[in-house]
Formats: structure tokens, sequence, C-alpha cells
């Protein structure tokens, strides 16, 4: 479905956005594994954690929708039982990578498989090392690809240095270690978010964290705990540069998680000169809450810091949209990761960019826009919901057309009714 966005002569309002999606996948097999009912308040519900929690559902936990919220009731440990189907991941990179860690841990056959785009993605980043803890895995290409075909067991723990910097790799290993003999300790080439570390304290599951070095050991029971979910930083992203780069805008986001490790953007931004204030006003289940108000500025060109990249790796559509309209050159390194997300997303914001009239160069984990605005054109989200927000706000005060606008409902089912919300015309 096309999306004809007019333009936008400014934006204003206040507005809270949907909950954290990596901490509602976390949180709903957390409590899927623990013993009783949790409630899991304000998550995300939208395409990538429905599967999540529809994939649960197939393992034996039950999750019920309460209103907004979710009620989980636990089947503990060693409760979950073998699927009667393939596991349909659909369009989640996080359920298929954090499942497998659980999954290497159960002594029953599974199949993980997922949409085209999933399939596409690589996955022997989880599939060595959970092999090298004793998990039988194959899958397309050697197991580089889904469908995965799993049969889990007893694990030994190891000790492994992640290739790459990855907070799916990571999370996927502290799960499987909690079903693992001996201690698993993971090491991170940069740090990469920590939501897995948080909740294994709200759980009071055993973790260990020692600079880049993440230890946790094999878990006994624990009891079911309610968990409160804040606002998606990565969905606020969208509305901080929609307000940036349209005229005479202010918008404020409440309710929004700020852990540091996700926050890199706001770092960005203020040095190409965002007019930028956020604080932290309160700690939710072991995650910094708080808002962000964020007024129309004239931004200028930087170069990125390369080792702020693991810190905003979803952020950079939404970067590029802010470049676009930033007097001079933006370059932004380090993107080597972005090839393997929902699309090739160096290749999708090149061409988007293109569309929109911006002059661009993207190299093999590099892109360099030349910023000073953007003119009317056609957003092509090539199958990647952060693709098709980040660039309707790109074109937003110009106005563009959105193909296939409800990739959106992968993150951000209400996406479109929120940005027509803070319109003003
Ligand atoms: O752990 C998570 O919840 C996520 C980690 C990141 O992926 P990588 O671990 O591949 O960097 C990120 O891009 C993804 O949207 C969510
Ligand atoms: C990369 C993303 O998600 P996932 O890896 O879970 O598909 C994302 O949401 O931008």
């Amino acid at each position: 479905m096309d999306r004809v966005l007019p333009p936008t002569p400014s934006l204003s309002g206040t507005l809270r956005v949907p909950g954290d999606k990596s901490v509602t996948h976390r949180a709903l097999m957390l409590a899927a594994l623990a013993e009783g009912t949790s409630r899991i308040l304000h998550p995300l519900k939208a395409g990538d954690t429905r599967s999540t929690a529809r994939v649960l559902a197939a393992l034996g936990a039950e999750i019920v929708e309460e209103g907004p919220h979710y009620r989980v009731r636990g089947v503990g440990l060693h409760g979950l039982r073998e699927a009667a189907d393939v596991l349909d991941c659909g369009n989640a990179g996080t359920l298929i990578r954090l499942v497998s860690g659980v999954l290497a841990g159960q002594d029953f056959f599974s199949v993980l498989t997922g949409d085209a785009s999933l399939r596409a993605r690589p996955m022997d980043r989880v599939v060595v090392p959970l092999r090298q803890m004793g998990a039988r895995i194959d899958g397309r290409d050697g197991g580089r690809r889904a469908p995965l075909a799993l049969r889990g067991g007893r694990l030994k723990g190891i000790r492994y240095s992640l290739p790459v910097a990855s907070a799916q790799v990571k999370s996927a290993l502290l799960l499987a270690g909690l079903f693992a003999e001996g201690e698993t300790e993971v090491e991170e080439p940069a740090p990469t978010r920590d939501h897995t570390e948080r909740l294994f304290r709200h759980y009071g599951l055993p973790l260990e964290v020692e600079g880049r070095r993440v230890r946790t050991h094999i878990a006994a029971p624990y009891p079911a705990k309610d968990l409160v979910v804040p606002g998606d930083f990565s969905s606020a992203a969208f509305f901080i540069v929609a307000a940036l780069i349209t005229p005479e805008s202010e918008v404020t986001i409440d309710g929004v998680g700020l852990n540091p490790t996700r926050t890199g953007l706001l770092q960005v931004l203020t040095e190409m000169g965002a007019d930028l204030e956020w604080r932290v006003t309160e700690g939710q289940d072991g995650e910094p809450v708080g808002w962000v108000r964020a007024r129309s500025s004239r931004l200028r060109g930087v170069r990125v810091d390369p080792e702020l990249i693991p810190r905003m790796v979803d952020e950079v559509p939404v970067l590029a949209a802010a470049a676009a309209w930033a007097e001079g050159t933006t370059h932004i390194p380090n993107l080597a990761e972005l090839r393997v997300k929902e699309s090739d997303r160096v290749q999708a914001i090149a061409h988007n960019l293109e569309n929109l009239g911006v002059r661009v160069a993207a190299g093999a984990d590099w892109l360099e826009i030349q910023g000073g605005g953007v003119r009317p054109g056609v957003v092509e989200p090539m199958h990647d919901h952060r693709i098709a927000m980040a660039f309707a706000v790109c074109g937003l005060p110009v106005g563009v057309t959105v193909k296939d606008a409800e990739w959106a409902e992968i993150s951000f089912p209400d996406f479109w009714n929120t940005l027509e919300g803070l319109a003003c015309r």
C-alpha cells in the first residue's frame, strides 16, 4: 500500500512510542522459562514480537493478551516441549538467533525458519558457537542460513570471543549458557546493547560482567516476575530527526528507554548541532527511562566516530535522513553489519537518498552523504521497516510517497497515525 505524505510545514507535540522491541523479545522468552505467571507491561505488539509470542506458544508457554499487556504463564527451565510444526520467526533476526540459544539447551527437535529476508541473513554467527557447546544444528548452506534444524541437549559452557559486535549472538550464548555445564563466557569486541544482562539480573539469573566479558552458568528454576517495558528509543529516533529537520518544530518523547548502549544517535546529532535535550528520570526494572526533546535545528555534516556505530546500529538509516538536511558532508563508517540486516541497508539508504535527489557515495562499509536538503520523490522500503520510516521522515518537509508503507508494522504499527498526529498544517 502506497502512502502519500503531503509537505509538512512543522511538527509539534508530546508523545510516547511503543515498547522496546529488544526488551519485549527477551522478556517474553525469560517469562516463558520462569516458574509461574509474569505480566509484561507495555510490551511492543508488532510483527516481530508477535512472532516471538507465537513461537513460544508453539513450544508450550501460555501467552495471553491483557489489554495492551501480555500475561505469560511460564513452563519453567525444563518445561518447553517439541513443537508440532516448523517455527516461523517471520522477519525477526532477534527472535531466530535468541531462540536458537534456548532451543540448543532442549532435548528435542526444532526447525526454525522465517520470511525471505530472514532466510537470507547469516545464521553461522550463532550456529558455530552453539555447535561448540554441543547442539546439533544443520541448515541451508551448511547451517549458514535458515531453515535451521536443531536438536539440543546437554551443553557444555565455552569461552567465546565474538567476531562481530552483536547483541543477538551474545544473548543467544547467554541463554544457551543457562542450560550448559560449567561456565559460558562471551567477550565482545565493542559494547552492544545489554538488555539480556539487565533482564538476567531482574529474574535473578546467574551473571557476571567484567569489562567486555559476560559470564553465566547453569541456572536453577526461577520465579516469574512482572516487568515494565520502556518505550523503544529506535522508534523515538524517527520523531527526533523529524523535529530537527522540519522548520518551527518541537517534539517531546516521554517514557523512552535511554540505555546508554542504545543512544549513540543522541551523541552524533548533538555534534551535528542539534537542539536536543534529554534526561533519565527513572529506572524501570533495570532500564534507564526518561524523556527527549528535539527542536528544529541547523545541522552540519560530521565524520561519525566508528566506535559509536554499535550503539546506534538501527538508527543509521534515520541518521542518513538527518545528514541529507545538514550543511556539508557526513561520513558514516563501520557499516559492514548494515549489509546483513532486513535489507542491505547501505544500499537501501543510498538508493532512497538518490530517489530524493541527494548525492551519496557508498563503499563496502561506509556512506558519504552531501547535505543540503531533498526534493519530493518516492521511498522504496525494500522490505525493511526502518528504511520505510527513516525515508518517510527524510521526505516529510517536502512531501513523499512511501511504497509498501505496511512494512512499518514490523516494529511500529501505529507509526503513520503518530506522525500524522504531530503534523501542523
Ligand atoms: O539484540 C537485539 O535485540 C538486537 C541487536 C542488533 O542486531 P545485532 O546483534 O545483529 O547487531 C539490532 O540490529 C537488532 O535490531 C536488535
Ligand atoms: C535489525 C533489526 O531487527 P532484527 O535483527 O531483530 O530483525 C531492526 O529492528 O532494525
